[in-house]
């Protein structure tokens, strides 16, 4: 699991908390659709919000409007689709960007690639596109082909890699980029931000918020550029209930 040590407890008055959703709020399902949150999730983040003065975040490669399904009657600021999708209030209207032309073309490439009943799916979040080989491992160096055939040529699209996906999605988003935006506003604003995350497209945001002089915190094993670690999604709930009570 690596040697990076268990991250502090946060200051009330002094952090930002960012959180990332699949892999680090939640544990995997074969679909987007099909994850449970923890028992206490809910109680968990209403306390953290309270205790940080409302500066707490969600920062996800999901649609907006998929987390609010699953956190409702909860809608923390956030930024989806890593940062293409933005909410600056908690409540509040999502700013959405919108996305290249190129995403047009990677669309229909993709669509004529696969087709009903094959063993790859598509998840089309509007301003990207992933493709799902979680209940196909074996479909992942197709899926990572056709990822490839799909942008070709697209200078504004960027393929990225994650926990058994190909995504899609407009060049010049990164979850660093949205945890600066939101930075920049109250009651984020002249804190030191801390962001959890468990995947290759977290590291965006772990060096962002290193450099912003707060720290990364990775969950699970494999390489990372964040100070800190947690085992898995229980010892992430485990961390948040101890920071919630202190
Ligand atoms: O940035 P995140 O909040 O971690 O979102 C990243 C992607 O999460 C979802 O995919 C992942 O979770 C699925 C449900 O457990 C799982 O089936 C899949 O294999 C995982 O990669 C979501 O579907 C993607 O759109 C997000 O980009």
């Amino acid at each position: 699991m690596g040697d990076l040590s268990k991250p502090p407890f946060l200051d009330k008055t002094l952090h930002a908390l960012f959180l990332d959703f699949d892999g680090t709020l939640v544990g995997f399902a074969d679909d987007p659709d099909g994850i449970t949150l923890e028992p206490g999730t809910l109680e968990r983040l209403s306390a953290l919000e309270e205790r940080q003065g409302g500066a707490v975040a969600l920062i996800s490669g999901r649609a907006l409007s998929s987390i609010d399904r699953f956190l409702a009657p909860l809608a923390f600021p956030a930024a989806g689709v890593h940062g293409q999708e933005v909410r600056y209030t908690a409540g509040g209207e999502v700013v959405t960007a919108p996305p290249p032309d190129d995403l047009a073309t990677a669309r229909a490439r993709l669509q004529a690639a696969i087709g009903p009943g094959d063993k790859l799916r598509i998840e089309d979040k509007e301003t990207a596109l992933v493709v799902h080989y979680r209940t196909a491992p074996e479909e992942a160096d197709r899926a990572e082909r056709l990822g490839e055939e799909a942008v070709a040529g697209c200078s504004d699209l960027r393929l990225v890699k994650g926990h058994a996906i190909v995504e899609i999605r407009p060049a010049g988003v990164d979850k660093g980029k949205a945890i600066e935006k939101l930075m920049q506003r109250e009651p984020f604003a002249g804190r030191k931000a801390v962001f959890i995350g468990d995947d290759t497209t977290d590291e965006d945001g772990f060096e962002w918020v290193a450099s912003a002089g707060g720290f990364g915190i990775k969950v699970g094993s494999g390489e990372t550029t964040a100070k800190y670690r947690l085992d898995d999604v229980a010892a992430v709930h485990r961390w948040l209930d101890a920071v919630a009570r202190q």
